[in-house]
């Protein structure tokens, strides 16, 4: 059964121009994946509808083999598939373990899911009663990761994880999701814009160009034929990143 299965999806911000158009993705159990493309190519919309944060025009999602028919975020989240968006979406005034036990429904979990994100992010122990807007972007970035895995995600999808980050951060976070998809089968989906760093971390990549996957495969054959993600940009105003 596969974690994340998108068919023929189709969204965007109007009807009449959707900006994501007839788009299969399916992502197994233990897999990471990057969504790779330009400015605008629609990645970010992408992850959008598939957490139910925008309208489906057409297609289906289906976490785990249920079928995210509602398409609404809440269906999604029941479903285990969890967004961390570009904006990390924290509660900046309340502190760090409070944005963490807020993310917990029993309660009773509490503070074994506190442990759990400590055992991946030591360092923000000593940031636990420390607001989370007065954290570092990287602490925020730990802590956004940190919330969504509490909710012992089948599905993780993460926006533009590296951006405004030190590299040294970036790679401990990396390093952790690494473990986590293979302790817990956890399935990432991540949007990057550095190709390089997101080819290192992901099993397969998928390239989004206007809207459309216009390559669909693993890493290490992307890794081994650089001009193919180039060529795949070329013609579009985006620049590749690496
Ligand atoms: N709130 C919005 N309302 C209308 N159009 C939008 C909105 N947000 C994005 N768009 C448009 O949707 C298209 C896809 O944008 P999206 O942000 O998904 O691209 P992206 O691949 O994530 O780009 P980037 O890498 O620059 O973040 C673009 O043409 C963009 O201008």
């Amino acid at each position: 059964m596969s974690a994340l299965q998108c068919k023929g999806l189709t969204t965007g911000y109007t009807k009449q121009r959707p900006c994501v158009r007839d788009v299969d993705l399916t992502v197994e159990p233990g897999e990471i994946r990057c969504l790779l493309g330009p400015n605008g190519a629609g990645k970010t919309t992408l992850l959008m509808a598939l957490s139910g944060m925008l309208p489906r025009f057409g297609g289906d999602v289906a976490v785990d083999g249920t079928s995210l028919a509602g398409g609404r975020p809440r269906d999604a989240v029941r479903a285990g598939m969890v967004l961390v968006p570009d904006d990390r979406a924290l509660f900046r005034q309340l502190s760090t373990v409070q944005n963490l036990r807020l993310a917990v429904r029993e309660r009773s979990r509490r503070a074994a899911a506190v442990d759990q994100v400590i055992e991946y992010f030591p360092s923000l122990e000593k940031r636990l009663k420390i607001d989370a807007g007065r954290l570092s972007g990287g602490e925020q970035q730990m802590l956004a990761i940190g919330r969504a895995i509490v909710q012992r995600p089948k599905v993780l999808l993460i926006d533009e994880l590296s951006m405004g980050l030190a590299p040294v951060i970036v790679d401990e976070i990396l390093d952790v999701l690494r473990r986590l998809a293979a302790d817990t089968g956890m399935a990432v989906v991540l949007v990057e814009q550095h190709v390089h760093l997101a080819l290192s971390v992901a099993d397969t990549a998928a390239v989004v160009v206007h809207g459309n996957v216009l390559i669909d495969d693993s890493a290490s054959a992307l890794l081994a034929e650089p001009g193919r993600i180039e060529r795949a940009y070329m013609g579009t105003e985006g620049s590749v990143a690496v």
